[in-house]
């Protein structure tokens, strides 16, 4: 695993001429955890899919190792977890199935996996405890299977980064607790992690940086540094949200 460093710059996403975020830049450092925080609507999602090049910016730009996002995906080093909303879990197609589209980028153009690709597949459903749910149809998961699915998919991918998109959203609590553990195994193995989350009170306990959003990129570094209160208030509409209130 060669760690990415994920540099945005004065990044500007308009949907239909409605901002979405304006003017947005921050640097993600190799190896390193970093959770993003925001209200709903203020552009994380936005975020995330302009690093992964299904928005196009208006403005700005977002390197990858100094590579644009088109090229950094050619060689396969951005995964992504999508919000749960974001699928259609009534498609017919198998747990196995969807991890084994972690390996696509990687297979000859018949699509037929190679011995790799089945190892990769069930490595990535053993790390995720899901090895025994590998035939079972995506819409009989639970919520908290369905996000270990989706980032045993990722994981399949050998990708050095990794972004996360509300991963504990209707994840019981041991389930989040499996989840950070196995996030900071990944961090010793290089990835670059990026994480939105609405679980404010878990973020000091693994997260190495904060990246605030309220439409752009108000304030980022170390948890230490920017999770605070003020920070937080500003970010949230001078509303700090109860469950980080000291
Ligand atoms: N495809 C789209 N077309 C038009 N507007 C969009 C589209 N996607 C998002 N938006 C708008 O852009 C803004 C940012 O949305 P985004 O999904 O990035 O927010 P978010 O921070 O991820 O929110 P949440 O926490 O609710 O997931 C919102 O005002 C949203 O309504």
């Amino acid at each position: 695993m060669n760690p990415a460093s994920i540099d945005v710059e004065n990044v500007t996403v308009r949907y239909h001429g409605n901002v979405a975020l304006h003017q947005a830049s921050v640097k993600l450092a190799p190896g390193s955890i970093n959770g993003l925080v925001g209200m709903n609507g203020s552009g994380k999602s936005t975020l995330f899919k302009a690093m992964m090049g299904f928005v196009k910016p208006q403005a700005g730009r977002i390197l990858i190792n100094g590579l644009p996002v088109r090229q950094a995906q050619k060689r396969h080093q951005i995964a992504y977890v999508p919000q749960a909303e974001e699928v259609d879990w009534q498609f017919p197609v198998s747990v196995a199935d969807v991890v084994m589209m972690g390996r696509h980028g990687y297979l000859n153009w018949l699509r037929i996996p190679k011995k790799q690709d089945d190892q990769r597949v069930k490595a990535s459903l053993e790390r995720v405890q899901m090895g025994e749910f590998r035939d079972r149809q995506i819409g009989e998961l639970s919520g908290g299977q369905r996000k270990r699915t989706f980032l045993a998919r990722a994981l399949a991918q050998d990708s050095s980064i990794l972004l996360l998109d509300e991963p504990f959203t209707g994840v019981d609590v041991r389930t989040e607790k499996a989840m950070i553990d196995l996030l900071l195994e990944l961090r010793q193995q290089g990835y670059t992690i990026l994480i939105s989350t609405h679980d404010l009170s878990s973020i000091e306990t693994f997260c190495d940086q904060v990246v605030l959003v309220n439409k752009t990129v108000l304030a980022y570094g170390s948890t230490a540094d920017v999770f605070t209160e003020e920070n937080l208030t500003r970010t949230f509409g001078g509303i700090l949200p109860h469950r980080i209130k000291k």
